[in-house]
Parts: C-alpha cells; structure tokens; sequence
C-alpha cells in the first residue's frame, strides 16, 4: 500500500529547481544544482499537509486561484516561535511547485491526496460550530470567518455553523439534537463557551451510557467527539494550556489534522446532586470575588478581569472554611517538582495505561471500565481548617497570557490528577507578591502562607454557624473579634496535630487595612465583611458553596497536542520522545 504512495520528480519553485519525494510518510524537497554543503530539505511530514490544490492557490488573507495546468500548490503546517518560552505559533505554509507536464501534476496531487487519506485517518471530515458573538471583544464571528472557515475549506471539512442567540444554546443542542455525523464541535469564544461544550458533550455521552452524572462516585464514560477551541474570548485559558498560544489559525490548523489532547476533568458535585464541570479553575476566595465583581462590568470586555480583581484585592477578604482533600500518588509526580507537561509528556502517557489499564488502542480506550474513586478509601482524606485568601482546583496549569506559566505549572493535562492551592489569610502584600508571582518565572508556591497538593478529590465546607452568617465582624477589638477569629492566629488541624498560622507567614500585626478589609475604610465606621465568599467554576458562579469535586483521567479530547516546546525545537530527537522539562 505504502509504495503505491511513493513519487519521485524534478519540480520547480520559482526558477530553481528541485528534487521532490514523497515516501508515504514524509513529502520533502531539495534544491538541486548548489553546492553539496548548501543543499537544503524542506521536509513536511504527511500528517501535517492541510490540503493540495491544482494551479497557483492562495488562501489566506484571501482566495485567489490561476488555474495553470502545471502547477500544483501544496499547504502545510509551519511553525514559528512566539518569542516567549513555550508554545509555538501555527502558520499555513504554502509551497508552489511547477512540473514538465500535466500528467505529472496530476499524479502529484492524486499521491499526496491518497497519503494524506492513509496516513493521516483521525483528521475531522465533519464539525458543528458553534460561534459566541459576545464573547471576549465580540470579533468571534469575524475570526471565524476570515481566518478560520477558508482554511477548514481548503482541508475539505464540512460545517454546520450556529452563531448562538442566549447563553446555554450550545449546550442545550448538544444535549437533545442529533449528532450523527458530526466528527468533533468546535466553540469561538471563550473560556464561558468551551465550558458549554464540555457539558454539552458530558452530558450527552452519559445519557447515551445510561449513567447517573448526580452521583459522584459514579464512574463517567469519557466522550468519544473531540472539541476544538478557536480562542475569541476574555481569558482562554484552556487554549493557551492545550496549546501554548492563544492564535486562531494555529488552533485551526491543530483541529484540521486531527490532533487529540486527552484533559482531565473535575466534576462538582452539591448534597443534591451535579453542579458543574471544571477543567481550569474551581476557585473560592479571591478568584470567586473577583468572577462576582467582574460580571457587573462586562461591557469592559477583557479588561473586566483587571479592574475587578483590583478591587477585591483592594477590599482585603478571608474567609474560614474546611477543606478536605484527597492526596494523589506522590510517587508518580508532585506540584513542585518545577517540571511542565509538554506535548507527548510522559506523566500523562503513564496515566493513559494507569487509567484504563484494559486498552491496548484509543478505540477501546472508550469502551473500557475502570475506577478511579471508588477504589479509595476514605481513610486517607486530609482534613485543614482555617481562613483563606484563596482555595482553588485546577486540574491542568491554567496558563493564559495573564500568566504564562499559570496557576499551578508543574500540573498535567491528561494525568488523572487536580492541584490543590491554598493561600492561607496573611497580610495584604504577602497576597500581592503571591498574585504577582503569577505574571513571572518566580516559584507562587514558595511563600510561607501557601500549600499546594496533587489530589484527587475535594471537599469544601463552612465551619458551623458560617451557613446562615451573611456578614461577619472584622477588625480586632474594634470590630468585636479577637485576633483569633480573625484567622491570623488559625488553628489548623492536620492529622491530630495542631499548627499555628501565625506560624505560616509574616504579618501578625493588625494595621487599619486588615482590620477593615478596605484600604479606603478607618476601621471605625465599617467593620463589616461578607462571612462567605462564592466559588468561580471556569467562569461561572456556582450556586452552592459547600461541594466534592473529584478529577475524571482523561474524560474529553480537544484536537490539539500539549504545549510544543519552541526552545527544544532545535532538537528533534527531544520532540520526537516528547517531554516533561524542567522549568
Ligand atoms: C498583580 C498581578 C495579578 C495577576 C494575577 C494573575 C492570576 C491569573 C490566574 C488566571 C487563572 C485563570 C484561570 C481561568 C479561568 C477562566 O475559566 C475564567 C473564565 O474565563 P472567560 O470565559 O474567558 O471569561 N476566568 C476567570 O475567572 C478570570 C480570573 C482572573 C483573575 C485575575
Ligand atoms: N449569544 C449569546 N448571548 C449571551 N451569552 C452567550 C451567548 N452565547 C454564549 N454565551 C455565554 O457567554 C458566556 C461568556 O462567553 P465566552 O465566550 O467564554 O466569553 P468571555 O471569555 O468573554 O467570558 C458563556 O458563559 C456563554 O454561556
Ligand atoms: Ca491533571
């Protein structure tokens, strides 16, 4: 089969001349007539041609076609770096070779057409589109048209493109229309829309399986449709993690070939049942007050984000809170380990085996039974209570531009495990140097006040009397609490022993900030805070603020590949292996 893919001739681009080889996998060209030491490849493998035309074709930024009967175009994959460490930029390369006559043409395009069928099987034919005008600056509909839609064209993928009219429409349609032909959905928009999707898809497979998504110890069947993400929105955190950029075409082009990125998933469960998924951030605190504040101000765009966890970091808050965690294995790998999962990274390889222990191939991958929680034993949850700046969950880095390295950037895609954070109350500029230390290379973790641990299950629940309060007294004597309830002196209970928080970190002395929880307030005349804080799930406020929320290995697939690492580029024989460096 694969020799009947073989071609060989003299082409020309432009006016040099070349020898081109396709050998089934690899399409390659190399310029004849120089000098041995100056001989150039370019070589393109199969898997990353988007498309063959006959003539002089150009697709981007527009259409035009010379339709001249020895020429054919081929357009591939090109990368570039993005002159930050991670993550490589996509372009449509393109390439126009010239041949002595038609027939060889024809037999080009007919050749490289066949290999890319053969070795390239996994790549979409069909996509449900779904398009949020609102989101981020609300140019979702232009991105996809102008630079997205031309080039799933030119692969030959057909779409069913719905432009959404309310919130949830995406979701709703994948939970209750039919399907059937549909490779894989793709959202334009943010990080609200994709969320949409993940339920949608969610939902659906379960229903499909005939499993219960309200009981949280059910074992979930993960979705056979992959989800691709054009970024259009506030923060597209889930594209930057998955992909290391945030570009429109590179996503594309991830989504043509067929890429597949396994993602862990955290389900969020209440007493009475399911609340929510997350794959970014499950976060209660400062995250929570920060979505709550910004959903006021969503005619900024973007730049709500900034002006509202200015605000709430302005104003100060803690709240006291039980959290109970679940530990991961920590021999298999640990949140400060200052490794990154990279596209082919071996931790989540491992996991794949360790999660479905039963599938020898992807096919059966689906099919495949296993547990991942039931197994636990409930002996080994660990119990903290305290006051806290911020308790988030992420069960992936959660890397954006706004952080580049992201929440937790040692944690894994597809590996079966969360990272739990916990920033313990302190003073305002500890909070600050850890909320600062996102925007750079320097270690978030390494601050007194902050825990992080791989977990793979947590619960969240106020201590008793916190339910029914709505406000809380701060500020020492003047507001009626002691430094105790304050949280600067917690108790914090671990195993049996007894910790003082005071003992975390810096800042045991009260000043007027703290003791108001605004900078703006003496601490005379407002001495009130709000006791309970909301949890901010991917972008949504959940409406319960006790909850379990336990990681799902590898419950969806997005059509990208993990973060190519632009520095090991150089190397091929590191990208060939694929890794987890060292940051
Ligand atoms: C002094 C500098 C402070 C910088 C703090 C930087 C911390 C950034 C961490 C961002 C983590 C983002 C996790 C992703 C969350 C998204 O799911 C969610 C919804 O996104 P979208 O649908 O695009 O609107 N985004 C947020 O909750 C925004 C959090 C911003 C916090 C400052
Ligand atoms: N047509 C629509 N009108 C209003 N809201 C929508 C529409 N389509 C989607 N949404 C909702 O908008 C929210 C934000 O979308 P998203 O694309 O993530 O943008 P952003 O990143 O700016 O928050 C999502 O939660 C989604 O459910
Ligand atoms: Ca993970």
């Amino acid at each position: 089969m694969e020799t009947d893919l073989k071609l060989e001739s003299t082409v020309w681009v432009g006016s040099k001349r070349y020898r081109a080889v396709l050998t089934g996998w690899h399409f390659n060209w190399t310029e004849l007539d120089k000098k041995n030491r100056d001989k150039k490849t370019i070589s393109v493998p199969v898997a990353e041609v988007v498309g063959v035309e006959e003539g002089r074709v150009e697709i981007l930024p527009q259409k035009s076609i010379e339709d001249t009967d020895k020429v054919f175009t081929v357009f591939y994959v090109k990368r570039s770096s993005t002159g930050s460490s991670y993550g490589l930029l996509w372009t449509l390369g393109r390439t126009q070779f010239s041949v002595p006559s038609r027939v060889l043409r024809d037999q080009w395009t007919k050749h490289l057409r066949a290999a890319l069928k053969t070795h390239s099987p996994v790549r979409p034919n069909r996509l449900l589109v779904f398009i949020n005008p609102y989101g981020g600056k609300k140019k979702g509909r232009k991105i996809y048209h102008s630079l997205v839609a031309p080039l799933f064209e030119l692969a030959g993928i057909s779409c069913h493109v719905i432009v959404t009219e309310r919130a949830n429409q995406a979701r709703d349609h994948l939970l209750k229309k039919d399907l059937t032909g549909f490779d894989g959905v793709v959202c334009v928009g943010g990080d609200g829309m994709f969320s949409e999707i993940l339920h949608g898809l969610i939902g659906r497979t379960q229903q499909e399986a005939g499993l219960c998504e309200n009981d949280p110890t059910v074992t979930l069947q993960p979705c056979q449709r992959h989800i691709g993400i054009i970024p259009a929105g506030s923060t597209d955190c889930v594209c930057y993690a998955t992909v290391g950029v945030i570009d429109p075409v590179t996503s594309a082009l991830h989504i043509i070939i067929g890429d597949s990125q396994p993602l862990d998933v955290c389900s969020v469960h209440q007493a009475s049942g399911l609340v929510r998924y997350s794959v970014s951030l499950l976060g209660y605190g400062f995250y929570g007050d920060v979505l709550a504040e910004s959903e006021k101000h969503r005619w900024m765009g973007p730049l709500r984000y900034d002006y509202s966890g200015t605000m709430v970091y302005l104003s100060n808050r803690s709240y006291a809170g039980i959290v109970q965690y679940l530990p991961a294995d920590p021999l298999l790998s640990s949140p400060r380990d200052r490794t990154r999962c990279l596209s082919g990274c071996s931790v989540c390889s491992r996991s794949t085996e360790r999660l479905f222990p039963h599938s020898s191939d992807s096919g059966s991958l689906y099919s495949s039974h296993y547990s991942q929680f039931s197994s636990d034993s409930e002996g080994e949850w660990v119990t903290v209570e305290g006051r806290f700046r911020c308790v988030s969950l992420t069960c992936m880095s959660s890397s954006c531009p706004k952080s580049p390295l992201g929440l937790s950037p040692s944690a894994h895609l597809a590996d079966g495990t969360g990272d739990l954070i916990l920033v313990w109350d302190t003073h305002p500029l500890g909070f600050l140097k850890f909320l600062y230390r996102h925007t750079s290379t320097e270690d978030q973790f390494d601050l007194p006040f902050v825990e992080v641990h791989r977990v793979k299950a947590v619960r969240f629940s106020l201590p008793p009397g916190k339910e029914e309060e709505e406000y809380e007294e701060i500020g020492g004597s003047i507001g009626g609490m002691d430094e105790e309830e304050r949280g600067y002196i917690e108790t914090v209970s671990r195993s049996g022993s007894q910790q003082h928080l005071a003992d975390r970190g810096p800042g045991r002395e009260m000043t007027n900030v703290q003791k108001t929880g605004n900078p703006f307030l003496c601490g005379l005349c407002c001495s009130k805070a709000p006791a309970v804080s909301v949890w901010n799930c991917d972008g949504e406020i959940l409406p319960s603020t006790e909850i379990l929320s336990r990681v799902h290995g590898q419950l969806v697939r997005l059509y990208a590949r993990g973060i190519e690492d632009g520095a090991a580029m150089h190397c091929s024989e590191d990208i060939e292996r694929g890794c987890t460096l060292q940051i």
